[in-house]
């Protein structure tokens, strides 16, 4: 078993009076590939930005590499070796591709020579190689994805944060997109992934953490938490888990007793 990297303790959130995340903690391994996934307003989105210094939590703290990142700021965190995307991809639409990437190759490298050759190696190693010259505006959804992931692998991070680097893509798109991450693992950088595309998540992720309503309510191996009766339930409603576990004794009788 390899050393925790990251460690989320009793994370809350408040946004007035509503609770966005409740105590949810999770660990994830240096050099694995985990999963944050959850029904739409679970609080996904708030954890992520909590993790990467977005937003500050109402209690709780964020242990990176041992140390508490809690009080740093999004700059340091990125700079401690923690990248993330952005679910809305905005590149700089009159830059080109490499120079995109470049903005965060500036992190670690103090000359526009350096930054671009580092952009380069990026973009080419994301499947961008061809589009390297071409302005960001012109790039397609897909594109844009790889772009967005580009920008961020740039800082050189130990972690990286992939918010919905699917969502929006067909399905050869997403089928192009899954060896592209798991390259960057095998690269050395361990990733937490908030997807909504099941098939990814279940052939990616070591383990998978479940939040819904702000709580985590399952974690573990993809099979396992897909399998877990709390799990079926969040999704699918109230009684979904015996329903379909009713149907699978019966599989003639109506689904809806
Ligand atoms: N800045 C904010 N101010 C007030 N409420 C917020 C804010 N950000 C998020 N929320 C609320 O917190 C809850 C969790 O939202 P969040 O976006 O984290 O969920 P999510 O799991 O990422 O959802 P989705 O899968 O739809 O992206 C929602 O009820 C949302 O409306």
């Amino acid at each position: 078993m390899t050393a925790p990297l990251l460690v989320v303790e009793d994370l809350t959130k408040r946004f007035g009076g509503l609770t966005a995340v409740d105590r949810a903690a999770l660990t994830v391994r240096a050099g694995t590939i985990a999963g944050l996934i959850g029904p739409n307003g679970a609080g996904k989105t708030t954890l992520f930005a909590m993790i990467s210094g977005f937003e500050t939590p109402t209690s709780g703290a964020v242990r990176f590499e041992g140390r508490d990142v809690t009080a740093l700021p999004a700059h340091q965190r990125t700079a401690a070796g923690i990248a993330r995307t952005f679910q809305i991809v905005q590149p700089f639409a009159g830059l080109s591709v490499r120079e995109n990437i470049a903005v965060g190759a500036y992190l670690r490298r103090a000359g526009r020579t350096e930054a671009l050759a580092h952009a380069d190696a990026v973009g080419r190693a994301v499947g961008l190689g061809p589009q390297l010259d071409r302005p960001a505006g012109e790039m397609t959804v897909a594109g844009r994805k790889r772009l967005e992931l580009a920008r961020a692998l740039a800082t050189d991070p130990k972690l990286l944060l992939l918010d919905e680097v699917l969502a929006g893509l067909n399905p050869s798109e997403i089928r192009d997109m899954i060896p592209v991450i798991r390259r960057i693992r095998e690269g050395g950088v361990t990733i937490l992934i908030v997807e909504h595309v099941m098939q990814a998540v279940m052939s990616l992720c070591d383990e998978v953490h479940v939040l819904a309503q702000g709580r985590m309510i399952a974690s573990g191996p993809p099979l396992a938490v897909a399998r877990d009766p709390a799990v079926m339930e969040a999704y699918l409603g109230h009684g979904a888990a015996a329903r379909i576990a009713a149907s699978a004794r019966n599989p003639g009788a109506p689904d809806h007793a």
